[in-house]
C-alpha cells in the first residue's frame, strides 16, 4: 500500500495549456516495489502527469504525493527522492558521458570521490563503459536513452518516472532495460513508465493506468489477474476442432489465421481446455494469448471510446 512516506499518488489532478485541457482529471497510484505502467494514446496527458509528477510542472487543481512528498510545496525533498527519465534526453553536447553524470552527482551533492565512483558505476550498468569518455553529442539516440536512465538513478531515487523509456532502444537493451527495472523494483523502488509498446510493458509491468484525453479510465492488475482474456487455439484438423467446439459448448469465434478465439479466465482455464481437447483427441497445436493483456485492455478501450 501506499503509504505517506512512499509510493506515488495523485488525486484529481490537472492542467491545462490555454484552452487544452492537457490532464483534466487523473488518479493514479503507484506502489513500492511495484512496476506501474502509464498507458494512453498521443496526446492523453501522460508526459504532462509525468512534469507534474517529477515537480517540473506545477497542477492547476488536484493533490500529488511523490514518496511521501508534494512536488510543488516540498520540491527538494520530493526531488531528493524522485529519478526522471524524460523521452528525449537533452544531453550538454560539450560533457563526455562520464562527465555528464559526475555534472549531475554534484548538483545532488556528492562529493567528487563519491560522484565518480556512481558515475563509473552507472556507465557499467548500462553498457557505456566504452563509451564514457566520448562527448555525449556522439552517442546513437539509443546510447543517449541509456545515458538518461543512469542519470535519472544518480542520487539512487525511491521513485522513478521513465517517460517512454525503450524508445530507440535495440532489443539487447529492451532486455537489459526490462531486467534492470525489474532489478529496482525488487529492491522497493515505485517505478512509473509509459509506453506504447505494450508487449513490453506486459512483461515489465505489475499494474496498468490507463488514461485518454487527461483523465484515468481504468486501471488492472498485469500479474495474477484472472480476468477474461481472449486465446487463439488452432488444430491441424480445423473442423475437428470446431464440432468438438460446439459439441462441448465453448463459445467461440473464428479468426483469420485459421484457428478459433475463446475467451478465458485465467490460465488454469486454458490448461483445462487444452486438457479436455487432447482427452476428446482433437490434434491442438497451439493455445496462447491473443495479443498481449494490456493489448487487449487498451483496444476495449478504445474500442468503447469511439
Ligand atoms: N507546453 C504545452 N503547451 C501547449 N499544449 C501542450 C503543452 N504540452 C502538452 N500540450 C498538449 O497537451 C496534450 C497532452 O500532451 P502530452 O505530451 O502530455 O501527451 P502524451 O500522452 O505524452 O502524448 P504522446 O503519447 O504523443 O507522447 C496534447 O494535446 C498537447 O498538444
Amino acid at each position: 500500500m501506499v503509504t505517506d512516506s512512499g509510493g506515488i499518488r495523485a488525486d484529481g489532478v490537472r492542467r491545462s495549456f490555454g484552452t487544452v485541457h492537457a490532464v483534466a482529471d487523473v488518479d493514479l497510484v503507484a506502489e513500492p516495489g511495484r512496476v506501474t505502467a502509464l498507458i494512453g494514446p498521443n496526446g492523453s496527458g501522460k508526459t504532462t502527469l509525468l512534469l507534474m509528477l517529477a515537480g517540473l510542472l506545477r497542477p492547476d487543481g488536484g493533490t500529488v504525493r511523490v514518496a511521501g512528498f508534494d512536488p510543488v510545496t516540498e520540491s527538494y525533498a520530493a526531488r531528493a527522492r524522485t529519478g526522471w527519465m524524460p523521452d528525449v534526453f537533452g544531453t550538454w553536447d560539450s560533457l563526455t558521458a562520464r562527465e555528464v553524470l559526475t555534472t549531475v552527482a554534484a548538483a545532488y551533492r556528492l562529493d567528487r570521490a563519491a560522484g565518480e565512483a556512481r558515475a563509473s558505476e552507472l556507465l557499467a550498468l548500462v553498457h557505456l563503459q566504452d563509451l564514457a569518455d566520448a562527448p555525449a553529442h556522439v552517442l546513437s539516440r539509443g546510447q543517449k536513452q541509456r545515458l538518461g536512465l543512469a542519470r535519472a538513478l544518480v542520487h539512487d531515487p525511491d521513485v522513478l518516472l521513465l517517460d517512454e523509456p525503450a524508445s530507440g532502444l535495440d532489443p539487447r537493451s529492451r532486455v537489459d532495460l526490462r531486467v534492470l527495472v525489474r532489478d529496482l523494483a525488487a529492491s522497493g523502488k515505485t517505478i512509473l513508465v509509459s509506453s506504447h509498446v505494450l508487449t513490453e510493458l506486459d512483461e515489465m509491468a505489475d499494474d496498468a493506468v490507463f488514461i485518454s484525453k487527461g483523465r484515468t479510465v481504468a486501471t488492472q492488475s498485469v500479474t495474477g489477474g484472472d480476468e477474461p482474456r481472449q486465446w487463439r487455439m488452432l488444430a491441424l484438423d480445423p473442423a475437428a476442432l470446431i464440432a468438438w467446439l460446439e459439441s462441448s459448448e465453448t463459445a467461440y469465434e473464428p479468426d483469420p489465421t485459421g484457428g478459433v478465439l475463446v475467451d478465458l479466465r485465467g490460465e488454469a482455464a486454458a490448461a483445462a481446455l487444452l486438457r479436455s481437447a487432447v482427452e476428446a483427441d482433437v490434434p491442438v497445436v497451439s493455445l496462447a494469448p491473443a495479443g498481449g493483456v494490456l493489448e487487449q485492455t487498451y483496444l476495449a478501450l478504445e474500442e468503447e471510446r469511439r
